[in-house]
């Protein structure tokens, strides 16, 4: 077992029963501990402030469950009730404002109360975390602090621990990445100090159940999955109980925009404020079917889930409940050809009608709801001009309005990741990563004369850079004997291409450093964050295709050169300079979303980037390379680019393409990733690392003080211009 929160050891004793504290003041005394270095009590303050903001949620939702259940605090039914639904007897008017206005201000009062005794006098408003600090718990923040301060008190184990669990929502963050591979090398490998502390119980019990059913071991598995879908069904009820807060809803600034704002009166306020509420909660399914630190969740997630038990169940030879799983699928899809089948087959096994045989209570009781909340979000939506996306594919047509069906359709025949439901708030701003990474913007779109294109320096040391170079070097030398072949583009160049892949094999055939093969994998994964915080923050950015090219002049045959090293393109179009079109469609790679080339060095004579107009005559920007400096533009016509002739020495970039099409993600990526893999290190050269190599890990100090900053604002870059 990880050691779990509970026992991380024995700093400042956590009270388990002690009322929460106001978790944005622990937060911030326990970052003012950490930046003093402070260790001990940073950790305790930060473990402490996010076991308040825990006690603070589930305070909420036992509230807002006891509170509904309060006699006289129950909406009135009618409440829930819209035209288009059959209805009671119509009561005098006034009467059902009267009821409304009743339980309303019952309910009221008991919330009141009810976080009052839970949290002491005037609790209420420590009930209101403000929104950058829930993003940062939600981000799992705390935890990049909390493995540092464990590094710097030499626990590995729980360094391990912690950057994992930080990890797991930060898939991306680089240095982390480096963090964790150095406490494997130093703490000897403990695979089990390397879990999620946070695993919200419903993946675990799925990832374990599917795991189990895959081996053949349904019998196994049924518990976990059982397990799985009752946990899911929770998350989705705390996920629901904090719509009604109102810090929830701060993300719907569009909304505001629409027929329910905030003018008109009375009813019009509260028509609005019972949308937001109802669009929160459907939008929990996703939430529920999200992996930490994924932008979208495993679609159809329930039903899937179902279907899974389905199978176990029939798998064990447990028909009634294989029965009663595919007949709640049947709920979602009543036309499910196979769940029909299995049905019908059971009925045959089983002889006679069983009575008391139906689907799943606890999924008839949330396909019913969640149908109540879908009319009424779609009934706002044709008459009031609401918006609302709804999060399910099986919502019965019946159930959208004539109007918005066409819509969708054609919703579904964009590319499917049009359709990836995108992130509210970036994940990570492109700014922090900056930050973090020390990289500069030097020239954005508008100094580059155009849309979409940047220049961004200090992505490599140059100590990196001579590490590529030499790969480049090595992998040219070990392949041909000589130094490359002609270049496509032109004669007086020679040209030297290297993939992932091939670095990663001439790297196990001992050809080229396992250093230099690994440096070109993260240095690609360094780009690819970068540029999709910056171009891409809502959707997620896959890398298509790295390739480290080297171009060198021949000497001798430079006088007079007319030619260009790269003439002018686009990247994922075929350019016709004649009309200024460009044809997005074969030869051209019309997948690739993001162009990015990645400098290695300055010692040779022409080979500038340059822009130019559609015309593919006028040049609007030129880019020298040097060592670090990354050149990122989308690949589409907006930025037809060439190279300059390369006039003395050799020219080396990575150029990297960037697609949105998961299906067009490098294959080799991964390959080269695992045939890198290394064996793990001695003792003896842990013991040098631990002592000497980097004792201390540079804190968080600038984004300390981001989150310190009352503001609200993020301090600006330093941008070179
Ligand atoms: O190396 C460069 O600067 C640009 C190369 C390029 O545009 C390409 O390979 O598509
Ligand atoms: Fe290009």
């Amino acid at each position: 077992e990880p050691p779990g929160p509970p026992e991380l050891l024995g700093l400042a004793p956590l009270s388990p029963g002690a009322p929460p504290q106001a978790p944005d003041l622990l937060y911030a005394d326990g970052l003012r501990a950490y930046a003093a270095g402070a260790w001990a009590p940073a950790v305790a303050l930060l473990r402490e402030a996010m076991r308040s903001q825990k006690e603070l949620g589930r305070t909420r939702q036992d509230c807002g469950a006891r509170c509904a259940a309060e006699p006289g605090a129950a909406l009135p039914e009618v409440f829930f009730d819209i035209p288009g639904s059959e209805s009671g007897p119509r009561q005098a008017s006034g009467f059902w404002e009267r009821l409304l206005l009743r339980a309303a201000l019952r309910r009221a009062e008991c919330l009141t109360q009810c976080a009052a005794r839970r949290l002491g006098p005037g609790g209420a408003a420590q009930l209101r975390v403000g929104n950058a600090l829930r993003d940062a718990f939600r981000r799992r923040e705390p935890y990049n602090y909390l493995q540092r301060a464990y590094y710097q008190m030499k626990k590995l184990d729980l360094a391990a621990a912690a950057a994992h669990t930080f990890f797991v929502a930060n898939p991306t963050h680089i240095q982390m990445r480096e963090d964790m591979a150095k406490y494997r090398r130093m703490s000897g490998v403990h695979p089990q100090s390397f879990r999620d502390l946070e695993t919200p119980p419903h993946w675990a019990a799925y990832d374990a159940g599917l795991e189990l059913l895959g081996r053949q071991e349904a019998g196994l598995a049924l518990p976990r999955l059982e397990e799985a879908l009752q946990e899911s069904l929770v998350q989705l009820e705390c996920c629901r109980a904090g719509c009604e807060s109102p810090e929830e809803q701060q993300g719907e600034e569009i909304e505001e925009k629409e027929g329910t704002g905030n003018q008109g009166g009375l009813y019009e306020a509260i028509a609005g404020h019972w949308i937001r509420i109802l669009q929160c909660r459907q939008r929990c399914v996703e939430d529920m079917a999200t992996r930490p630190g994924r932008s979208s969740p495993v679609p159809d997630f329930l039903p899937s889930q179902l279907r899974w038990l389905h199978e176990a169940y029939a798998q064990v030879g447990n028909l009634s409940q294989a029965m009663e799983n595919v007949l709640s699928v049947l709920l979602f899809y009543p036309e499910d050809e196979s769940a029909k089948n299995s049905l019908n087959r059971y009925q045959a096994q089983l002889g006679e009608p069983r009575p008391g045989l139906g689907p799943r209570e606890d999924i008839q009781r949330f396909i019913l709801r969640s149908l109540g909340e879908k009319r009424q979000l779609y009934y706002a939506m044709e008459h009031l001009g609401t918006s609302f996306k709804d999060p399910d594919p099986w919502t019965p047509k019946a159930f959208i309005p004539e109007a918005f069906r066409e819509k969708l359709r054609e919703d579904l025949e964009k590319r499917p990741w049009d359709d990836e439901p995108l992130q509210p708030k970036p994940l990570i701003h492109w700014k922090d990563v900056l930050l973090l990474e020390g990289v500069t913007l030097t020239q954005d779109s508008r100094q580059l004369n155009g849309s979409e294109r940047a220049v961004l320096d200090g992505l490599l040391t140059p100590a990196e850079c001579g590490v590529l170079l030499q790969l480049a070097k090595d992998a040219a030398g070990a392949r041909s004997g000589h130094r490359g072949r002609r270049s496509p583009h032109t004669r007086h160049e020679r040209f030297e291409g290297l993939t992932v892949l091939k670095a990663a094999q001439l790297a196990q055939a001992g050809t080229v450093g396992r250093q230099g093969a690994k440096l070109l994998l993260e240095v690609s994964e360094r780009v690819r964050t970068l540029t999709e915080a910056y171009f891409s923050p809502e959707r997620p950015l896959h890398l298509s295709f790295t390739h480290l090219v080297c171009r060198s002049a021949i000497e001798g045959e430079q006088e007079q050169r007319m030619d260009l090293s790269h003439p002018v393109h686009a990247d994922n179009c075929v350019l016709d300079p004649d009309t200024g079109e460009c044809w997005r469609e074969p030869p051209a790679y019309t997948y690739r979303d993001y162009s990015g080339i990645l400098y290695l060095n300055d010692d040779f004579q022409g080979g500038d980037l340059f822009f130019t107009e559609p015309n593919a005559l006028t040049v609007t920007a030129q880019v020298r390379p040097r060592c670090g400096r990354l050149v990122a533009f989308s690949s589409g016509g907006e930025n037809p680019h060439g190279v300059w002739a390369v006039t003395r020495g050799q020219r080396c970039a990575l150029a990297l393409w960037h697609t949105w099409a998961p299906e067009h993600r490098e294959q080799e990526w991964a390959e080269a990733k695992e045939l890198l893999q290394e064996p793990e290190e001695t003792e003896e050269e842990e013991e040098e690392e631990m002592s000497s190599r980097d004792p201390a890990p540079e804190p968080p100090n600038r984004r300390l003080q981001r989150v310190q900053d009352k503001s609200g604002k993020p301090p600006r870059v330093r941008e070179e211009l």
